[in-house]
């Protein structure tokens, strides 16, 4: 079945030579080529109401039969991952040889005949995520996913313990005989060190292409991506308040930038498989696709849990073999700040917190599985159980978090009659449209209930995401019901990936900047936001509206995109230079005042906008510290900056209190639009009252006046709170500035 890779091919490849087929994803391209399979396999494509699966094809026909002969295993696995990848998977799925093929067994026969699903084996009904401590496990060498020829390079060791490199008397053991010592060692050392290479954080951004709605509509696609560049630029047209049109351009950096052409495998490898290895080694990775609705997130998402499950049954049955790893998959949704069992008949989930403030699921269902068929099967079973609703935009929207687990587990000692223990997991999230939070306009009680909770989670994301990469102490789980959750996810060894999808088309234009606005912030809270990803240190500074000032070039800011760098300085302003002539691009010029003035009364609408406006400017002005170079940022200032700003004295202690008085700013917003939401509810339910016969007027205006005195007190105690940590800024600003010639 090599037709699929035939079809695949590298990215590059795909890119130049299949134009014809950009329209959609190579898992439809493996669909066709591996027809034969997909039939004889009959599992079948998710069927209506089935998001995750419908178009992922998958289709392996496995059996010990048309395992590779050993000989040619590492080739195969080299041809499975990276750049020769693309073969439709059921030449590389390596099951356990006692695992029949599934054929077109019904889910209830399957259910019944595979020992993978017995009851038995399903996990008790209180499933505590977390009070599983995770296993003090050696580091394991995890050569599959990361060189094929190495891949059944090494020994297929025969017991957990003689993968450990620091057991002496297991050395032997796990030594192959024929691989020299100390070459052993050596790619242990360097498996290990390939698995810190792999970002804590990656911030991906995908393009989908226009669908027929927009292209009847004739919307245009605003979206350029230059080929093999990690940037994207977008054009929003703009009127004047003459009407005449003009095209704002904005930039943005980010870890990958995947065009419309660009398949689901290869979203796969740039996004999922570097981390499957890790969760072999106590890793706990998360990905999460956001985005607007209709931008393509559960097509996105869809397919990756099953090709990691195929990774991971893959080192599981090969690399691991014997070693007693089990894999267990559960899954699970949060719709309106509630979990619903996906797996088990939308079962409400409550959520505890035990005494060692460890977080239970209490009832969620785990499947220990051994084949992606199973994982397909019981992933179609979760979506076809997932709430989804009609959006203008997306006929079947999502409109709740939907959370699959893939967790690796192991008895101790290998000794089965043991309950297993955690070592890793792997967590996808399908996230509700993001503009889904900011729906307003809607009347629907339920719809903005939803929009609450998705805001709210959004955020709570973001920050959990920068106190992980921090390394903060303190990471805000109780921000939101999906943090929580993840909360297991945000400690210890963890990698989080973020796929950004966003639509091409001019009708969405302002979702879509708001996508890759969160994204940007993202990656520029994230330490280890690569220096590597600057332009060249000579390029001319990109055209880009105020807002996208930074382009991810600047590393350390805190959630509101401000730089730790640069708050010592004054920021000079900016401005936009409008081309009067219909749709021409825009360039930043000049900085001059009165048009910083209207830049701001047209633009700039948020305090993170214009701290990034004020950090542009700042790094178009060289500030005075900042002599010599009239390049474009570059990695060397940076670390010259971070330098002064160590020689400063004490102002490490400044910025730390900085950031904390903003976490708690933050905390304290959030804080006041929850109250105000409850207000909300109950200024309406007082404005039910008032509508029915008989009701009493007294009682009304005292109700009112409470609420309105409510309301007014939480906005005026925050309007005091903003003031202060604004007042707190300037003299930062004052105090890292003035040693600073
Ligand atoms: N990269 C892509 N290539 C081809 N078609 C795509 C792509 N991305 C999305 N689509 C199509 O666009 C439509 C909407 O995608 P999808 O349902 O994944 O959006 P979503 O972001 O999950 O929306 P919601 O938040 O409302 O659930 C689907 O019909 C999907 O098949």
């Amino acid at each position: 079945m090599n037709g699929g890779a035939t079809a695949i091919g590298g990215r590059q490849a795909h890119r130049s030579g299949h134009h014809h087929q950009r329209q959609f994803s190579s898992d439809q391209l493996l669909f066709d080529s591996a027809a034969g399979a997909a039939a004889a396999g009959g599992a079948g494509a998710g069927g209506a109401g089935s998001k995750w699966l419908h178009s992922a094809a998958i289709h392996h026909s496995f059996s010990a039969s048309n395992l590779p002969p050993p000989q040619q295993q590492g080739e195969y696995a080299r041809m499975a991952r990276g750049v020769q990848r693309g073969m439709s998977g059921e030449l590389l799925l390596s099951v356990e040889p006692s695992t029949p093929n599934a054929g077109s067994r019904s889910w209830s026969q399957r259910q019944s005949e595979d020992e993978s699903l017995s009851p038995s084996q399903l996990s008790p009904g209180l499933l505590d995520l977390h009070s599983f401590d995770t296993e003090l496990l050696p580091d394991i060498p995890v050569p599959g996913l990361y060189d094929g020829l190495q891949t059944f390079g090494y020994p297929r060791a025969r017991n957990f313990e003689d993968l450990d490199p620091s057991s002496t008397a297991n050395k032997q053991i796990g030594k192959p005989s024929n691989v020299p010592e100390n070459n052993y060692l050596k790619n242990l050392a360097a498996d290990k060190e390939r698995l810190a290479s792999v970002a804590k954080i990656k911030v991906v951004v995908r393009k989908r292409p226009l669908n027929k709605k927009e292209i009847t509509k004739k919307e245009e696609d605003i979206i350029t991506i230059e080929q093999n560049s990690n940037s994207l630029t977008v054009h929003e047209t703009k009127l004047k308040v003459d009407l005449t049109e003009y095209v704002e351009k904005h930039e943005f950096v980010f870890d990958a930038v995947l065009d419309e052409d660009v398949s689901n495998e290869e979203v796969y490898q740039e996004t999922v498989e570097p981390i499957v290895p890790a969760i072999f080694q106590r890793t706990k990775a998360t990905c999460f696709a956001y985005g607007q609705t209709g931008s393509g997130k559960t097509y996105t998402m869809q397919p990756l849990p099953l090709k990691a499950s195929h990774d991971i049954l893959r080192l599981m049955h090969h690399t691991y073999r014997n070693l007693g790893f089990q894999l267990f998959v559960s899954f699970f949704e949060i719709y309106g700040g509630k979990l619903f069992d996906l797996l088990n008949d939308r079962r409400k989930l409550c959520m505890r917190e035990d005494g060692k403030q460890q977080v239970c699921i209490v009832g969620l269902q785990e499947y220990k599985v051994s084949s992606v068929d199973t994982i397909r099967e019981l992933i179609e079973k979760g979506n076809a159980t997932r709430s989804t609703g009609t959006t203008g935009a997306n006929e079947e929207s999502s409109r709740s978090h939907a959370i699959l687990q893939l967790a690796i587990k192991r008895s101790p000692d290998g000794n089965e009659s043991k309950p297993p223990r955690i070592v890793g997991k792997l967590s996808f999230i399908d996230l509700a449209g993001s503009e889904r939070g900011a729906d307003t306009t809607d009347n629907d009680k339920q719809t903005r209930i939803e929009g609450a909770e998705i805001n709210k989670s959004l955020l709570a994301l973001k920050e959990c995401i920068r106190a992980l990469d921090n390394d903060q102490v303190h990471i805000p789980f109780r921000g939101s019901k999906l943090t929580e959750v993840l909360r297991d996810s945000f400690i210890g060894d963890s990698r989080t990936v973020m796929i950004s999808c966003i639509s091409p088309s001019s009708g969405s234009c302002e979702h879509t900047l708001n996508t890759l606005r969160y994204a940007d912030r993202v990656k520029s809270l994230s330490k280890s936001n690569p220096k590597k990803d600057l332009p060249p240190a000579s390029s001319t500074l990109p055209a880009v509206s105020a807002s996208e000032g930074n382009n991810g070039i600047a590393s350390d800011k805190n959630n509101f995109g401000w730089s730790k760098q640069f708050v010592r300085e004054q920021s000079p302003p900016i401005y936009v230079d409008r081309i009067p002539s219909g749709r021409e691009d825009v360039q930043i010029s000049s900085m001059n005042g009165d048009s910083f003035k209207e830049q701001r009364s047209n633009k700039i609408s948020t305090a993170a906008e214009i701290a990034e406006v004020s950090e542009t400017a700042y790094q178009q002005r060289k500030p005075s510290w900042r002599k010599g170079k009239a390049e474009a940022y570059s990695a060397s200032t940076l670390e010259d900056n971070k330098q002064k700003l160590k020689d400063v004295p004490d102002a490490d202690d400044h910025l730390n209190d900085l950031l904390k008085e903003e976490e708690e700013l933050v905390t304290a917003h959030r804080k006041q639009v929850e109250e105000t939401l409850d207000i909300i509810r109950e200024e309406m339910n007082l404005l039910v009252e008032a509508d029915q016969p008989g009701n009493q007027l007294d009682d009304y205006i005292s109700r009112l006046s409470a609420i309105l005195s409510q309301k007014a007190a939480g906005i005026v105690n925050l309007q005091a709170r903003l003031a202060q940590f604004q007042r707190r800024l300037n003299e930062h600003n004052v105090l890292l500035s003035s040693p600073c010639p």
